[in-house]
């Protein structure tokens, strides 16, 4: 068994309720049939080969606009980006083309992004005109794609697909290939650990305590 030697980080980001979850799901059990670890309800991991190289894939499924941002410093720290919207909510494109905006600003420009419309089921109630999309698309040099989590998972394992072999080539490019990066798992554990001990200290007198939702349950949302 060769040494595990290379990292990847996807993250998925878009607003609320546009099937994020739902997406990173499917194509995580379409993909990798079950052989898929999740630490927090956000943060997957696997693994896969890619000519000889095993690579560590890394997963964060994260709101643009939950609580988990203020903890998530690595909300661009990845080496490629699905950025999500829905066909039937303009909102969630706007909130989409700020994502591409901020990644473009923030990463390498080679960086890979897919934009990914989701729910084209509902196709006949879309509000997200085209020449819109493609505007963006062309504008950020994204790749994109249109889905439906609900009744064609196919799609999407497609799209990601093409995604990852265009990180792991930019990443072979840059030479950024053989690090062993600290995984989102690890650092997400260590960072919401660090808000839970800050916040049950300020809390100390309180009797009930906030907290972050957080299961372990990968399938928890069903389409
Ligand atoms: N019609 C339709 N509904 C979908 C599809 N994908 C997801 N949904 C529904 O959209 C809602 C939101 O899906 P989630 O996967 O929880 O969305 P999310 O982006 O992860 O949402 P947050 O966890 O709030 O950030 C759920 O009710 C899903 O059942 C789809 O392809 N078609």
């Amino acid at each position: 068994m060769k040494t595990l030697c290379a990292s990847l980080r996807i993250n998925v980001l878009g607003s609320k309720g546009v099937g994020k979850s739902a997406i990173t799901v499917r194509y995580l059990t379409r993909r990798f049939i079950g052989e898929y670890s999740s630490g927090l309800d956000i943060s997957y991991q696997s693994t896969f080969t890619h000519g000889d190289t095993p690579i560590k894939l890394d997963l964060l499924d994260v709101s643009s606009q939950d609580e988990y941002q203020a903890v998530c410093h690595d909300l661009y720290d990845a080496d490629a980006f699905v950025v999500v919207y829905s066909v039937t909510d303009k909102g969630s494109f706007k909130v989409a083309q700020k994502e591409v905006e901020m990644i473009r600003s923030r990463t390498p420009s080679e960086t890979p992004i897919l934009l990914l419309g989701n729910k084209l089921d509902l196709e006949h109630v879309r509000t997200v005109p085209r020449e819109e999309i493609l505007r963006v698309k062309e504008a950020y040099g994204c790749a994109h794609t249109e889905v439906s989590a609900a009744e064609c998972p196919v799609m999407i394992v497609n799209g990601i697909h093409a995604l990852i072999l265009d990180a792991v080539s930019s990443l072979g490019h840059s030479g950024r290939c053989i690090k062993r990066r600290r995984s989102l798992f690890e650092n997400m554990s260590r960072k919401l650990g660090n808000v839970f001990r800050r916040k049950s200290l300020d809390e100390a007198p309180v009797t009930k305590k906030k907290t972050f939702r957080i299961s372990h349950n990968a399938n928890r949302r069903s389409v």
